[in-house]
């Protein structure tokens, strides 16, 4: 375990970090995040003993680092700093060897088989052993980064203490490289504490985030708990969006640019146009709409300023809208003769297109209701029509589209109600 105890310091003449506290546990993945200069680079480098404490302790499996030597450290920690020095004339395999030293023995320590197994292993689990003999120099940014990571591996660490690593790597390499090190860690109980900029890698790959801001503890806890709007806005500054991730149970965090804020429209109701185009009715709107669809194809969550409506070509279509304060409802109604077969010679299909306008902000939750409102009350037309004429068999997709502007409605029941009463009478 690393423990970390009434850690403060920093620079000669300049105090940065302040009464740090926290313990990281055998397999646990550790984030470090903060804004720029709240000291996350600092308290890295305390951890693996290129910056002295001012106060405070640091320990490893309960013995201080103080009273181990820098090869007992190093034999247990392995690091990834932000910014190599390294003599770039070294190749590859001979940077990755570097991280047998602690387990050498004498002035000459020579590589064991052992040693060599480890090193080749490493390089080739962080795809750099096509470079082996190939110098530092003439690698990418991105490859460097990985070989750096390989000699840190190599080192075969109980603790990994990582700044950035994900800096220079495209997408598919900082996946690739966080999903290792998850492995790593779960397999070896390696204790991982990585600074991190990204906060959405950090809540996809941390058991727990410690916040810091100028020089303080903020938080230390899992990245549900650490991770929430209001103390992000406080700490970085700056506005963002808390959503779930739409596949795995973890939450990320949207950033709100100026540019595209303040999306803002008197009237968009109004605003709302029918358009022709290639026998399709559109609606279009120069404001982009939240929008929730049951479509087959393109339904569920989007941002949309173009709806389709219905096909024109067809002879018995039925367009009508409807406005009630700030809700506005578009139904196209197409019947289908389906007269071809003979047990059911009045056997009709009717193809209904609901569109549903609501200049309010709503939440997923709220629109998803308005939703299940709106096709209850397509459902009641649809058993109402069925029982003045022959069999009919409604289908069609609806959907819910929201300015997120403030509403003249006070209730979301209200909006619910009025959608609903709107689509049955235009309906029915
Ligand atoms: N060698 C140094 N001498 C003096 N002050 C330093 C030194 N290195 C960093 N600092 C200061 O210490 C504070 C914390 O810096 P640190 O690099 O730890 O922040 P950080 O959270 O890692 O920042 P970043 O996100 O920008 O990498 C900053 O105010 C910085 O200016």
């Amino acid at each position: 375990m690393l423990e970390v105890e009434q850690l403060s310091g920093g620079y000669p003449g300049i105090q940065v970090l302040r009464n740090i506290h926290f313990k990281a546990e055998p397999g646990e993945f550790v984030g470090v995040i903060g804004p720029n200069g709240s000291g996350k680079s600092t308290l890295l480098k305390m951890l693996y003993r290129e910056l002295r404490p001012g106060t405070g302790t640091i320990s490893l499996n309960g013995t201080s680092l103080d009273s181990l030597t820098q090869k007992q450290i190093a034999a247990q920690l392995a690091v990834l700093p932000q910014q190599e020095e390294e003599a770039f004339s070294y190749t590859v395999s001979e940077v990755v060897e570097l991280g047998r030293y602690p387990y050498q023995k004498g002035w000459f320590g020579r590589s064991s088989r052992e040693d060599r197994y480890v090193v080749e292993e490493a390089m080739r689990q962080t795809d750099v052993d096509h470079a082996a003999h190939r110098t530092l120099d003439q690698l990418s940014g991105g490859e460097k980064q990985r070989v750096f990571l390989a000699r840190a591996m190599a080192q075969e660490p109980d603790y990994l203490l990582l700044d950035e690593p994900t800096n220079h790597l495209d997408v598919a390499y900082q996946v690739y490289l966080l999903d290792t090190l998850k492995q790593w860690a779960a397999e070896k109980q390696m204790t991982v504490i990585a600074a991190i900029h990204d906060l959405n890698l950090a809540a996809l790959y941390s058991d727990r985030l410690l916040l810091l801001n100028k020089g303080n503890q903020e938080l230390f806890d899992q990245p549900s708990i650490v991770l929430k709007k209001q103390l992000l806005q406080r700490v970085y500054g700056t506005a963002l969006s808390r959503i779930s991730h739409p596949s795995v149970a973890r939450q990320q965090l949207m950033l709100e640019p100026a540019h595209l804020t303040g999306d803002t429209i008197h009237g968009p109701l109004e605003n709302l146009q029918k358009k022709e185009i290639n026998d399709q009715l559109y609606v279009t709107s120069a404001l982009n709409w939240k929008t929730l669809s049951s479509a087959e194809e393109g339904g569920g969550f989007n941002w949309a300023r173009t709806f389709s409506l219905a096909d024109l070509s067809s002879s018995c279509l039925r367009v009508e809208e409807d406005t009630d304060g700030c809700i506005k409802v578009y139904t196209a109604v197409l019947n289908k003769d389906t007269g071809d077969d003979p047990k059911r010679p009045n056997h009709r299909q009717v193809f209904v297109c609901i569109l549903l306008f609501i200049d309010s902000e709503l939440n997923e939750g709220e629109m998803a209701g308005v939703l299940a409102s709106a096709a209850e009350a397509k459902g009641g037309a649809a058993a109402d029509a069925a029982r003045s004429e022959e069999i009919t068999l409604w289908k069609g997709p609806v959907t819910v589209a929201v300015s997120g502007q403030e509403s003249s409605i006070e209730t979301q029941e209200e909006i619910r109600r009025r959608s609903a009463r709107l689509v049955y009478d235009k309906l029915k």
